[in-house]
């Protein structure tokens, strides 16, 4: 037991530094566009499955109450919390558009989508792209793995952060830690002594 606990740490921790290798530049690029979404009056919305969903309205709800400094609430949507809206949806037509109807109901030019699938193969992510990209919104997907079918779809002004690894649990503990590095930027950058 204790040997499977200790593999699990050493597994996220070594994860992570390869992570910090290879997202630094694609969460740097992700924080200015976020920023720029922001300064525009832009909204964003976030979506994803299981765990993901867990990380989509973790990231909503550090922007719209605050991260680690007072400020103004900043504007986000989580996708995954309406009860009736996704059930609806999933009932009358399909899970795979639970998201991508709801973006082309709330989705504005400029709003940008942030999609979490560890798999990148997730119908319904795939589908909310396809929408963002039919509402002119820029796309920050959180990937792992190969980046699956999310990856092909991306155009050049999109930001994929792909976690290296294969592992769900692991590329999820990663996507946690670059969205708190994703508000941590947006927050020295909009507010650098954390005035409000
Ligand atoms: O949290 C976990 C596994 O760690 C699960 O709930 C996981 O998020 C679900 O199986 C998701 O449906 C996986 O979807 P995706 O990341 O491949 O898009
Ligand atoms: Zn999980």
């Amino acid at each position: 037991m204790l040997e499977l606990i200790k593999a699990n740490f050493t597994e996220s921790i070594q994860t992570k530094i390869a992570a910090s290798e290879a997202l630094a530049s694609p969460i740097e690029q992700a924080a200015m566009l976020l920023v720029q979404c922001l300064l525009a009056g832009n909204k964003i919305l976030t979506c994803g499955n299981g765990g993901s969903a867990g990380d989509a309205q973790h990231f909503s709800s550090e922007l719209l109450n605050r991260y680690e400094t007072e400020r103004p609430s900043l504007p986000a949507i989580a996708l995954t919390t309406d009860s009736s809206t996704l059930t609806s949806i999933a009932n009358d037509y399909a899970y795979e558009e639970v998201f991508s109807k709801q973006i082309r109901g709330l989705g504005n030019q400029g709003d940008i989508l942030l999609a979490i699938s560890t798999s990148g193969n997730s119908r319904n992510i795939v589908k909310a792209i396809e929408a963002a990209v039919s509402r002119d919104m820029p796309i920050i997907a959180l990937t792992g793995g190969d980046g699956g079918d999310v990856a092909g779809l991306l155009g050049e002004n999109d930001i994929e952060i792909r976690v290296p690894s294969n592992r769900t649990a692991r590329i999820q503990e990663v996507h946690l830690l670059v969205i708190h590095c994703l508000c941590d930027l947006i927050d020295s950058i909009l507010f650098p002594q954390g005035d409000s």
